[in-house]
Parts: structure tokens; sequence; C-alpha cells
């Protein structure tokens, strides 16, 4: 897994083999220990190139191991040996040296890279920390403030930036391989003392103590409750206060009490499950391995409102050239300013220049007889979008694609008013759509697969985590969100306040409670919903008690508060009050406490005291069984899906896995009781009653996530 070769004469040229990314296997262990002491040995060599198969330094220790017995020889030792030889050795970075490959770097005594590689510590995003020496010998490279930033956030650092912060010696356009063969010879010879990181100080500010206390506090209001982001503090903390034997030691330490870890393991997971989204499958037997997308140049959006000017955006960002299209001249105007104003503020934080020439606006729709893909983004009113769907089906040439922006209707609905159904599907952007990564990707009965894949490689193009789901009110997402939005108005009426249902919530690592949420997208977005839906408003059967529709329980609350004008953060006074209308400082409110304790009274509602606990149980539990639901529906593939879907686009604590993976990690039987509890105590709420297919898992002895799959009823028949 490591090949030896002789080149030039006297440099040693060893080339990790393990593909895709070369990762740090027990194998590849082997072979670097092997071949580092071949060369040390023979008198003939008398410098080394360590470098990568394929254009890929390494990609880190191999994550797959992880869950395994360890075996091979460690990393520590192995590049301890590098360093402390008395050869040099120089790495060739190509591609990518993330984790142990940058680790392994940091070992040898120069670093050569190649202008387009990008290198970094992402350990802290997989639940660990550098522990091959990274967090040691990186703060003594490039200082302690750049080593803190690098280490807590793991963020992937240019070849360019690199170079700056000094932790690669040279950067070229041509090979870095050949490059890094001649560097090896010229510094033969020279001192190399200075080049073993492991001997040199930790170049510190004079306030040390400041600065290390000021980033734990940052980072500790970062990390929501995940523990990896402080551990990296107390590690690096180490290379600046202590030897360096004394600090690989700290090291060892923090990793041991991580590198066990549920959160460990829920990142790990998460890591695996985004890879596993993109490769999709339907029940036709169609799948991303034999569909291949359609090449896409031509994109028109239709309707520049918050998504639509969000989704151009996010576009031309990818560098596509798009026309948007507006009704009138005015709205296209508004829009025009808007977008453009977005790209310039967003390459301007990028250093780069905005590619407003990438951009088109019309009123006119005979202008997207040449578009290859059109994504409607128009308001989410099935009406409206039937009568774009109409006009695109006749201006559109025979083969465009036709999607629709719609966070929850019927993709079926909108492709029958089209001459062409299997070319449309859904895309649900989640606002703000340029910034947030999740892309639903709605499949129809109807939608060919070559619109699916096609549709699934835009959301990549445009660096987003697709997932593919069926088509239902809501799709898988917001389908989750009802139960989880309903349980925490329940709880409302139970006896809570918003700032103990948000409390629980964010403790448990949302960004935000769900009450903060809905105000920060507008409470009137459901108010309308519920309209809709006749759940309130004037189309309610008036026999329906005040907390009943359609029989079952149903909280009037939030349309009580919308009546009151209070619509949220937009107008200043949602949930909580707002400092000003589109402010986001949010303060409990004592007049939302009057009016609930009015509420309570008004219906004969006696108060308790809720705990913490509960809050988290029933709205999670709730949201966690429709999951189990849309699973045995064949709406969402798998867990996976889910979970992905939850991480990316709801704001689900990464450390925590996704919905369903911490279903799996408190224990099937536990939330099954759980819930079972809630339903005695809440007959009145379907939302609670144990899904049949959590229930077939328990009985079966929970198995483990990855085989759930088996115990799904119909598997994913709606894709
Ligand atoms: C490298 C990438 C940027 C490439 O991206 P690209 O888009 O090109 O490709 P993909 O991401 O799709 O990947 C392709 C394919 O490869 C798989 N893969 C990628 N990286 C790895 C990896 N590191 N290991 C395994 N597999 C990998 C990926 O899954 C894809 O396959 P799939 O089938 O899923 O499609 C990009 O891939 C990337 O960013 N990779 C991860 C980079 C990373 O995070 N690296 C860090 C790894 S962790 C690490 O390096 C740790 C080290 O610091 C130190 C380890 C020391 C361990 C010591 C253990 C001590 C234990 C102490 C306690 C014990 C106490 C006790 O038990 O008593």
């Amino acid at each position: 897994m490591a090949r030896y070769e002789q080149v030039q004469g006297t440099v040693a040229l060893i080339t990790l083999t393990n593909p895709p990314v070369n990762a740090l296997s027990a194998a590849v262990r082997l072979g670097i220990t092997e071949t580092v002491t071949r060369a040390l040995r023979d008198p003939e060599v008398k410098s080394m190139v360590i470098c990568g198969e394929n254009g890929v330094f390494c990609g880190g220790a191999d994550i797959r191991e992880f869950a395994k017995p360890m075996s091979g020889p460690p990393l520590v030792p192995m590049i301890a040996a590098i360093e402390e030889g008395e050869k040099p050795v120089v790495a060739a970075i190509e591609g990518a040296a993330f984790g142990g490959g940058l680790e392994l770097a940091l070992g040898c005594h120069y670093r050569i890279a190649h202008s387009k590689a990008r290198v970094g510590l992402p350990e802290v995003t997989l639940g660990l920390l550098p522990a091959a020496g990274g967090t040691q010998r990186l703060p003594r490279l490039i200082g302690l403030a750049p080593a803190l930033d690098l280490i807590t956030t793991g963020r992937h650092v240019t070849a360019q930036e690199a170079l700056k912060l000094g932790i690669v010696d040279q950067v070229t356009d041509q090979s870095a391989l050949d490059l890094a063969i001649q560097f090896a010879q010229q510094v033969v010879g020279q001192p190399l003392l200075p080049r073993k990181l492991s001997t040199r100080q930790t170049p510190c500010p004079p306030d040390v103590d400041g600065l290390l206390e000021e980033t734990m506090a940052q980072v500790k209001q970062r990390a929501r409750g995940a523990m990896a982001p402080i551990a990296c503090v107390q590690a690096v903390r180490a290379a600046a206060t202590l030897p360096y034997q004394a600090g690989m030691q700290k090291e060892q330490e923090l990793m041991a009490t991580l590198f066990h870890s549920s959160q460990a393991r829920a990142m790990q997971y998460c890591f695996f499950a985004q890879r596993a989204v993109g490769r999709w499958s339907l029940s036709s037997g169609a799948h991303s391995g034999n569909s291949k997308p359609r090449p896409v140049s031509k994109v028109a959006v239709i309707g520049l409102g918050t998504m639509g000017r969000g989704i151009t955006v996010a576009l031309v960002k990818a560098g596509m050239s798009v026309l948007a299209v507006e009704t009138n001249k005015k709205q296209l105007e508004i829009g025009k300013q808007m977008v453009s104003a977005m790209l310039k503020h967003d390459a301007q934080k990028r250093n780069a220049t905005p590619r407003l020439d990438l951009l088109h606006f019309t009123i006119d729709l005979l202008e997207l007889k040449n578009t290859d893909l059109i994504i409607e983004a128009v308001f989410e009113d099935m009406a409206l979008k039937k009568q774009v769907f109409k006009e695109l089906s006749s201006v559109c040439k025979a083969d465009a694609f036709l999607c629709t922006n719609t966070s929850g209707l019927d993709v079926d609905e909108l492709a029958a008013v089209t001459k062409r159904p299997e070319l449309v599907v859904g895309m649900h952007f989640f606002a703000p759509a340029h910034v947030m990564k999740l892309l639903e990707v709605v499949h129809g009965s109807r939608s060919s697969p070559e619109a699916v894949a096609t549709a699934m490689h835009l959301g990549k193009r445009l660096g987003k985590v697709s997932v593919l789901v069926g088509n239902c009110a809501g799709f898988v997402g917001n389908r989750m969100l009802k139960p989880y939005l309903e349980q925490a108005n329940f709880l409302l009426e139970e006896g809570a306040t918003p700032e103990l249902v948000d409390g629980a919530l964010e403790e448990f690592g949302f960004p935000m409670g769900v009450f903060k949420m809905s105000d920060l997208s507008g409470l009137d977005v459901g108010w309308r919903i519920r309209k809709e839906a006749g759940l309130t408003g004037p189309n309610v059967d008036p026999r329906d008690p005040p907390r009943r529709r359609q029989g079952r329980r149903y909280s009037p609350l939030p349309d009580l508060v919308c009546e009151q004008g209070r619509l949220g953060q937009k107008n200043g006074r949602g949930w909580y009050l707002y400092d000003k209308p589109g402010g986001r400082v949010a303060t409990p409110d004592p007049s939302i406490h009057k009016f609930l304790e009015e509420y309570r009274i008004k219906h004969g509602i006696s108060p308790r005291q809720i705990d913490r606990q509960e809050v988290v149980e029933r709205c999670l539990f709730a949201l966690i069984n429709e999951g189990f639901r849309s699973l045995d529906d064949g709406i969402a593939a798998g867990p996976e899906d889910i979970d992905m879907i939850y991480v990316f686009g709801y704001g689900w604590p990464r450390h925590r896995g996704g919905p369903m993976f911490y279903a799996g990690m408190v224990g099937l039987p536990r939330v099954l009781t759980r819930l079972e509890h809630y339903r005695q105590a809440h007959p009145e709420v379907p939302h609670l009653e144990p899904s049949p297919l959590l229930r077939r898992l328990v009985a079966s002895g929970s198995p483990p996530i990855n085989k759930w799959r088996d115990f799904l009823q119909r598997p994913h028949s709606q894709l």
C-alpha cells in the first residue's frame, strides 16, 4: 500500500496507494513504516519524497477502521520516525492533505503543494481531534491563533492560504511531485533540526491566556453541546503551555475520551451518510449508477421573490448562466437590484469579482425557448403554479426539464397540467437558498430517471447535499416538522412558555428553538396553510369545538397569535418581542405569558410543571415517529436520507447524527415506550401512536440502523 522507488539516483520516492483518497489504513501505515525504514537504511538514498497516487496526497486516517479493533503500526510513532530520521523528507501535496494526511506532511521536513491542493485538519467535524501530533506540530509551525482557528473549525485551506500561513514551503502550478523531487535533492546537507517541528516553540501572542479564554468562549457557544471543539482548544493550549512530549500526552488523553464517544460515532455516521444519499435508487430499478444526467447549460428561474433570488444567486455562484423571469417590469427591477446586491456582497466576502455577466433578466416568457431547465419559484399557491406550468409547457422546448421549488405541494398535480410529466421534478430549496446546503429532489410518480439524475446532479453542482424523496404533503422534512410543531403548541397549552420549549431544544443542540424558528420564518406562513387546510378561518366546520379539528386535538394558539397581528421577526412581535421590525434579538414577552394564562383559564386547562425532558421527548419523538412512517411509506429511501435532511436543512445537531440515528442511540425500545406513555396521556393525538415500523423493529430486537431497510413494508415505493 506504499510503493517504493529510487529516482534521480539518490531520492527515495514513497507513493501511498490506497484509492480513492489514499486513506491511512493499517496496510498503508505498514507500507510507510517499511519503506521509510528502508530509505533511512539505504546509504545510496540521501533524501525522500512522500506523495499519493492519483493526484491525492492523503485523506487522513481510514475512518472506516475506527469502528474496528486497532491493528497495524500506529500513526504517532510512524510520523515521529520520519521527523526524527537524519535524511530530509519532502511531502509532495497534490489534491488533498487532510487530517492524518496533513499530520504526516507536518512530520516531513518540507512541504510542496500544487496550486489546486487543499489542506486541513477536519477531525473536529468527525467528533475527534488531530491525534497524530497535529495539535502539537501545527501551532509550532504557524502560531497559536491560526492553529486554533484551523483545528477548531476543521476548515479546508487552499494552497495559497497554506503558503501564506507557512503550512507549505512552496506552491506550484506544475507538477508538485517533480518540484518536490528537485527540492529533495537541493536540501541534502542542510541542517535538519530547525525543520523538525517538535523541536520548536509555539509562536504565541503576549496574552496567551486571554486568547485561549476568548477562543474557548467562542468555541463553546458555536459547539452547541459538541465536545470535540472544546477538546481541540484544550489540546492546542498544551502546545502553547507544555513541552512537546507532554503536549502529545495531552493530545492522546483527550482523543481517548472522544474516540469512543457517541458524538464521534454520530459525526462519522454523518460523513458516510452524506455521501450515501448521493447514491439514489428508484423502485423501477433505475439508480444513480445507470441513469445519466442530461447536460444543462441554460437555466431559468421563474419568480424573483425570496426563494427565486436565492436560487438565482446559487446558480450564478456555481458558474451557470441564468435567465431570471418576473411578471412585470417593476418586480423585475426590484429582483434585479436585490440579486445583484447579493452577488456583490458575496463576492466581496470572498475577495472575488461578482459574475453579473451570467445574469439575464426578462419579463418575456418566450425568451425561455432555448432553456434546458427551468426552476419555477413563484408563490406557494397551487393554482398559480399550475398556471405557470401550463405556460412553461407550451413555450419551452419539448425536452426542457420543468422543476418546481415547492415546500410541500403535489408535484404530480403540477406535472399533470404539462405535456411532459416525465420531465417534471420537485426541487425543494431551503431559505436562504444560496446558503442552505440541503435540496430535497422530489420524484413525482411520472418523473423519468433522467429528470431525477439531472436534478440531483444540478444540486451537486450548486454544492448542495441533494436527497431524493417521494411525493407527499411536505415531502420528508416538512412532513416530519408537523408533529414537532404540534407538540410544541400543545406544551404551551399545558403550561410551558415559548422560552421553556426553545431552551430545551437549544440545549439539545438546535441553533434555535421551534418558536424562535417560527418567528424567523414568519407566523403568517403557517397561518395561510392552516386556513387553506380548513383548520382555521371561515372554512372551519362550525361543529368543531375550538381545540378540535377534523377529529383530532388542535391548538388554535398560533392562529390567535397571528390574529393579534404578531407575525414574527418581520414586524418585531411574534412568540417573542424583537428590538425592532426585522430585528433578531428575541426577548420573552410578558404579554404572551398573560395571553397563555388567559387562554388556559378560558379553556379550563390547569397548567402543570413541564420539564425539559418532556419537551425534548414529546417534540422529537413525535418527529422521529413520523420519520419511521415516511420510511415505511417509501417516501424516504432510508434513515440516512432523513438524517441528512434534518442535519443540513433543519439545524439538527450533527453530533447527534440526525433524528433516526438519535433514535437508535437513545434505544428504539425507549422511544417506543415513551411514545406509548405519551399516547396514553394524550389519546386524542394520533401522531403519538407509535408507527408500525418502530414496533416491528423493536419486536425484532432493535437491529442497527444499517439493517432497518430490511424491515420496510414498501421499500421506497414512492420513489
Ligand atoms: C479527501 C476528500 C476531500 C475527497 O473528496 P471527494 O469529493 O473527492 O471524494 P469523497 O468525499 O466522495 O470520498 C470518496 C470516497 O472515499 C471515502 N473516504 C474519504 N475519506 C476517507 C477517509 N479518511 N477514510 C475512509 N474513507 C474515506 C468516502 O467515504 C468516499 O467513499 P464512499 O463509499 O463513502 O462514497 C474527502 O473525502 C474528505 O474530506 N475526506 C475526509 C477527510 C478527513 O476528515 N480526514 C480526517 C480523518 S480522521 C484522522 O485523520 C485522524 C487523525 O488525526 C489521527 C488518527 C489517530 C488515531 C489514533 C486512534 C487513537 C485511539 C485512542 C483511543 C483508544 C483508547 C482505547 O481504546 O482504549
